[in-house]
């Protein structure tokens, strides 16, 4: 039996909930004049890095949370906490930190009534399913849509930025590591 086709089906599901506007809020907190500090953990944590690359690529100055040589977090700082469940204890714990501290939260989720969205200054529902059962139903295991979903989203939220800046195919490549 194929899986691939219900695959893609399930992510059209989930990316036509995707609202862009939502998206297009979130942009006035990712500019080349912030710090922006990026966050999640397990598989989230590998879309979070995967956004922190694109970042790096565009021109932007970003961390990554729990890397050696992060530096501290500063009041006008932009804290991108990602999420499935919304309600993983770390990354809460830690955004509510950095929210005391002063930094505006933007969040992507799954679960737009978890305790992470409601930290969030602006907020990116990605409705696919999570290991705990919020979102889109699925019959690929634990968080796997949400991984997905969220992984086309920040690609979309970086090609928005990209065309906002100006920003080519060439300068990012100019960017990308040139020693691999
Ligand atoms: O790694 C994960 C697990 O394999 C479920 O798919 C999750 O990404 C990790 O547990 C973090 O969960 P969320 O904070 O709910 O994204």
């Amino acid at each position: 039996m194929t899986v691939i086709p219900q695959i893609m089906t399930e992510i059209n599901e989930v990316m036509k909930l995707v609202d862009e506007t939502q998206l297009e809020k979130a942009m006035p907190y990712l500019t080349k004049d912030k710090r922006i500090f990026v966050i999640g953990a397990g598989r989230s944590g590998f879309q979070a890095k995967g956004f922190a690359m694109r970042l790096m690529h565009i021109g932007y100055t970003d961390y990554v949370m729990g890397e050696t040589i992060t530096p501290s977090i500063q009041k006008g700082d932009t804290w991108v906490a990602i999420s499935g469940s919304g309600t993983t204890k770390g990354i809460v714990a830690d955004t509510e930190a950095a929210k005391k501290l002063g930094l505006n939260i933007v969040a992507f989720t799954s679960a737009p009534e978890s305790p992470l969205a409601q930290l969030a200054d602006q907020v990116v529902i990605v409705p696919g399913a999570t290991k705990t059962g919020a979102g889109v139903k699925s019959m690929q295991l634990l968080s796997t849509l949400f991984d997905q979903t969220v992984h086309i989203t920040l690609d979309a939220l970086t090609l928005m930025l990209s065309r906002r800046d100006h920003t080519s195919n060439e300068d990012a490549l100019h960017e990308h590591v040139n020693v691999e």
